[in-house]
């Protein structure tokens, strides 16, 4: 059984039909990638498995339970973390109280000492993303890609078991991106399952299990990442051509050995 189901999920808004009877999963210890054009629909899913958004129609499960009704806290408290594609940390407080007090808020400092990852402490957490360089930094004044990695921070002080990770490499550079990459491909593999929306193709083709590929609301492919890069249906709603029309080099095959 998937650790996240998303069962025939609709969503309008008014007139705009903006997930359209969508269906994917998410499994437990890998990293699952939610992949579209502009629009498509991927963060109204994300606000939908994380209770921001009502679904119109269709079910939510997680960890077996039917989680639809649940308001977004009791869904947080159950493990299921966020990072947002806009910058949510508190400016004017340093890097490291970001971290803390996205701590306390999920679980206050006890359950935090019995936490998995919570005997690390927060100066780790920060080692650990990359930016503990930056902890005494205010927070409005790092750049745009270490605040990306400071997001990845905050929210895995929750101890996540899902983490729904929206572009979460936007601003990083070629290095960071890699060693973001090595860093989701280690959480995984550390029972922290990922369900992520990304626009670098590089980056999803080299770290997902398994991608799910959203066009005008709708799932229209889902499968490894090579189906997926050599599937007409895909080149053609996400990058506007067939594999036989023109240039693939969006999708170009990536070296075996970096596949999961
Ligand atoms: N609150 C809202 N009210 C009305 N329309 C909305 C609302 N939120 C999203 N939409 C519309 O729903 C569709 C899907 O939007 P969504 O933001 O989920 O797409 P997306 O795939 O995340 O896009 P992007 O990659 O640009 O972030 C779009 O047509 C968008 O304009």
């Amino acid at each position: 059984m998937a650790l996240l189901e998303v069962d025939d999920v609709v969503v309008r808004f008014g007139g705009v039909t903006a997930v359209n009877r969508a269906s994917f999963t998410a499994d437990r210890g890998v990293i699952t990638g939610l992949i579209g054009p502009n629009g498509a629909g991927k963060t109204t899913c994300f606000n939908v498995i994380t209770g921001l958004q009502r679904p119109t129609k269709g079910r939510v499960r997680y960890r077996d339970r039917d989680v639809t009704g649940w308001p977004v806290h009791r869904r947080a408290r159950h493990g299921i973390g966020r990072t947002f594609q806009r910058l949510e940390a508190f400016g004017s407080l340093t890097v490291r109280d970001n971290v803390r007090v996205a701590q306390e808020i999920h679980g206050g400092p006890l359950a935090w000492l019995g936490s998995r990852r919570g005997a690390l402490g927060v100066d780790v957490l920060l080692d650990r993303v990359g930016i503990a360089e930056y902890a005494d930094e205010r927070a409005d004044s790092i750049p745009t890609g270490t605040a990306r990695l400071l997001e990845l921070a905050r929210c895995l002080a929750g101890d996540p078991r899902l983490l729904l990770l929206d572009e979460p490499s936007s601003g990083l550079d070629e290095t960071e991106t890699d060693a973001f990459g090595a860093l989701l491909v280690e959480l995984a593999a550390e029972g922290c399952s990922i369900l992520m929306v990304e626009h670098d193709m590089d980056l999803v083709m080299s770290v997902c299990h398994e991608i799910h590929v959203l066009d005008f609301g709708e799932i229209i492919a889902s499968g490894a990442p090579a189906d997926i890069r050599t599937d007409p249906s895909v080149q053609r709603a996400y990058l506007g051509y067939a594999e036989d029309e023109g240039d693939t080099s969006v999708l170009e095959p990536v070296a075996e050995e970096v596949l999961p």
